[in-house]
């Protein structure tokens, strides 16, 4: 191993309560709501197909035009408690919201900087309102925050004279600013997932990201930050140049999953999946129909997929101009929240089970007890399982109690029946096993 002074502080998951609670979470909802929204993917009557909050970057607008958006700014159906509701019926755990996104506009009143909601039509404080409303719907708050900040005149995507190391340090200095303003406003905030964290400038001031996970960790113990914000001494990002993980959760599967099969090493850390519901749409875009949406069945395999290898996932939503939520995310939020409301045991504190997957679907694992996440019914009216030497499955139920049978096939092998009734979508066999059980068995091995 080199010697690095800005490489991962930790080796091994944390194992205090506040990141028990981050982990046990496991279904989290993201919020990306800024001036985007507003234009929606359109700008001067031509409609972008690349995702709706870079419409900025797509469309050449210079950041000046840009920021007058803010004089439209005046979500009148923005009611914080309806969002809470919403969430809560889902069944997330957390919301994790933009508090600032790369255009730089800040839903808090941030006395840093002239792009905030104090200055627009709306004048209230929105991050605020959504802090109490989540927390007093028991719904903990993460913040979204990106470093890259396309208002402020001395962001650098690289430092490559005197004059870019000046200006560059004045907007960390800025960064600091507003990262300590947020801490303090909003002290119940459980976690900062950093973005806009990849340009050159940043990663040639590793040195920086460390200080403020420090900085954050000392203001508010517990704290939790993603391994997005991070760059080693030598600009390694996520992971350093010792191959340890930095910050407390890797935070690279955006839009993709780890392979239950080939990733398994991601069992060995923390981390957190997020993903949209269109192809690529965090802000709200005005015409999804430019690309797939996925039903709320392949969001569901998504969450369930991610718990099953041990992380999170953050389903996204991006709220429209006026403060309301499109349809296709209201139907979401619901069909989410019933499955979770009759299902949700095998999700909430769950984990890896550490057991070979199976094409019917998913386990996941807490305690002692292993769940069957089922969402590919064979017709063979049998589900194969296949546990580790020494487990057997001792009985196999519904989460109603109602058995279903299991019979031993081979060696740690079993078969366990499809339910009499069909359930009609995805659902969830409860198993009791015996492990380290030893003993001779009655099977013999082929000789090849
Ligand atoms: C290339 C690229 C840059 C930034 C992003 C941002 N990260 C997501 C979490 C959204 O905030 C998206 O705007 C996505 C892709």
């Amino acid at each position: 191993e080199i010697s690095l002074k800005y490489g991962a502080d930790r080796l091994g998951k944390r194992t205090d309560d506040a990141m028990r609670k981050f982990r046990d979470n496991r279904l989290g909802a993201f919020i990306h709501w800024g001036l985007y929204a507003i234009p929606g993917g359109e700008w001067n009557g031509k409609v972008y197909n690349g995702a709706a909050e870079w419409l900025k970057s797509w469309a050449k607008v210079p950041a000046d035009e840009w920021l007058k958006l803010m004089d439209q700014w005046n979500p009148e159906k923005f009611n914080a408690k309806a969002w809470a509701k919403m969430a809560k019926k889902m069944g997330v755990k957390y919301v994790k919201i933009t508090t600032k996104h790369h255009e730089g506009f800040c839903l808090w009143p941030s006395k840093y900087s002239k792009y905030t909601v104090a200055q627009t039509p709306y004048k209230k404080d929105i991050l605020g309102e959504l802090v109490k409303a989540y927390n007093d719907e028991g719904i903990d708050v993460h913040f979204y925050f990106s470093v890259m900040d396309w208002s402020h005149p001395d962001y650098r995507y690289d430092i490559k004279s005197e004059e870019d190391a000046v200006a560059f340090n004045r907007f960390l200095e800025f960064t600091d600013n507003q990262l300590k303003e947020l801490a303090t406003r909003y002290p119940t905030v459980k976690d900062f997932w950093f973005d806009g964290t990849w340009d050159a400038s940043i990663k040639k001031n590793g040195w920086w990201t460390a200080h403020v996970e420090q900085m954050l960790k000392d203001m508010l113990p517990g704290v939790t930050i993603n391994s997005r914000l991070r760059a080693d001494d030598y600009g390694k990002r996520h992971f350093d140049s010792n191959g340890h993980l930095m910050g407390d959760y890797e935070s690279g599967y955006e839009r993709r999953l780890p392979d239950p099969v080939k990733d398994l090493k991601v069992t060995r850390w923390d981390w957190e999946a997020c993903m949209t519901v269109p192809e690529n749409q965090w802000g709200y875009h005005k015409d999804w129909s430019l690309s797939y949406v996925k039903t709320p069945l392949e969001v569901l395999e998504r969450i369930v997929h991610a718990v099953a290898m041990g992380g999170n996932m953050v389903v996204n939503f991006g709220p429209q101009a006026d403060g309301d939520f499109r349809p296709e995310e209201k139907e979401l939020a619901d069909a989410i929240g019933k499955w979770m409301q009759k299902y949700g045991e095998c999700i909430y504190g769950c984990d890896y089970a550490g057991w070979d997957k199976q094409s019917w679907g998913y386990y996941t694992r807490k305690g002692k007890d292993v769940y069957m996440v089922v969402f590919n019914p064979p017709y063979s009216k049998h589900l194969v399982i296949k546990t580790p030497k020494g487990t057997k499955v001792v009985k196999a139920a519904l989460l109603d109690g109602k058995e279903v049978a299991v019979k031993e096939t081979a060696r740690n092998e079993y078969n366990v029946d499809m339910p009499a009734k069909d359930p009609e979508g995805p659902f969830v066999i409860k198993l009791q096993i015996e492990e380290n059980a030893g003993g001779a068995d009655k099977y013999r091995d082929a000789l090849t």
